[in-house]
């Protein structure tokens, strides 16, 4: 088991505080969701434990090891999935995957993925937003992070690739930490060990729906 450490985490934009002396841990064989209003900071703090938003104070330590913000991308110890695509739209699939993956056992990874023969000699521009959203992650997912931060996995994506896509991070969990954040809250309670919200810069502990009426981030009543 190898565990992710944040500590000590507090970021503002200007005079406005966004997220105040947050801690958190993540270890592989776990997935954790992050909830909140918009604008609460929960892509900013994925984004600040990737290191691709300089936090005003932070500690990120991975087992016994510290890794500073700036040296988290060159350690390949935790991976990021944006918002938005990632990928050269003009390319095809199939001359997507070996960028990032050079190693012929390691592409035939994902071509042999549930799926991708489907979509393989598309070019990646025409591609439906489940089926970009499932090749993304199987690329970030098969690379050799332990730790995955996902902002957004499940918006917009049609029924059939949800399923395919939680599969795979269910997948994934068994060797990786993955801390995801997600509006399709149905979705992300099904396939999460821990939850918390983010709410007035703080974070707090989600056991249920029901917590996430109690602070305001879903009107009651919660159909169970
Ligand atoms: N570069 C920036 N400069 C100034 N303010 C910013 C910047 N990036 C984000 N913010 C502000 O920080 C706050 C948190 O933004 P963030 O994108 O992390 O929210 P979020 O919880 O992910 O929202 P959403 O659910 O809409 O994706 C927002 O008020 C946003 O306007």
């Amino acid at each position: 088991m190898d565990l992710l450490k944040v500590t000590n985490l507090n970021k503002s934009y200007g005079k406005k505080s966004i997220l105040k002396n947050i801690s958190l841990e993540c270890k592989t064989g776990e997935i954790i969701g992050v909830f909140g209003r918009n604008g609460t900071g929960k892509s900013t703090l994925l984004k600040l434990i990737f290191g691709t938003v300089k936090a005003d104070s932070i500690q990120i330590k991975i087992n016994s090891e510290t890794i500073h913000q700036k040296d988290v991308i060159s350690s390949k110890k935790i991976a990021y999935l944006p918002q938005g695509t990632f990928l050269p739209k003009e390319q095809k699939v199939r001359g997507v995957i070996p960028l990032f993956f050079p190693n012929g056992d390691d592409q035939d990874k994902i071509f042999y993925s549930p799926q991708v023969s489907s979509f393989e000699k598309i070019k990646v521009g025409e591609l439906s937003l489940g089926q970009l959203r499932y090749l993304e992650l199987l690329i970030i997912g098969n690379l050799n992070h332990l730790f995955l931060m996902l902002d957004e996995p499940f918006s917009m994506i049609e029924p059939i690739y949800k399923d395919v896509i939680k599969n795979l991070l269910i997948k994934l969990k068994e060797s990786k930490g993955i801390i995801l954040t997600d509006h399709y809250y149905n979705d992300v309670l099904e396939i999460t060990d821990k939850n918390f919200i983010l709410k007035e810069t703080e974070k707090i502990q989600i056991m249920n729906k029901d917590d996430l009426v109690k602070h305001e981030y879903l009107r009651c009543p919660v159909l169970k």
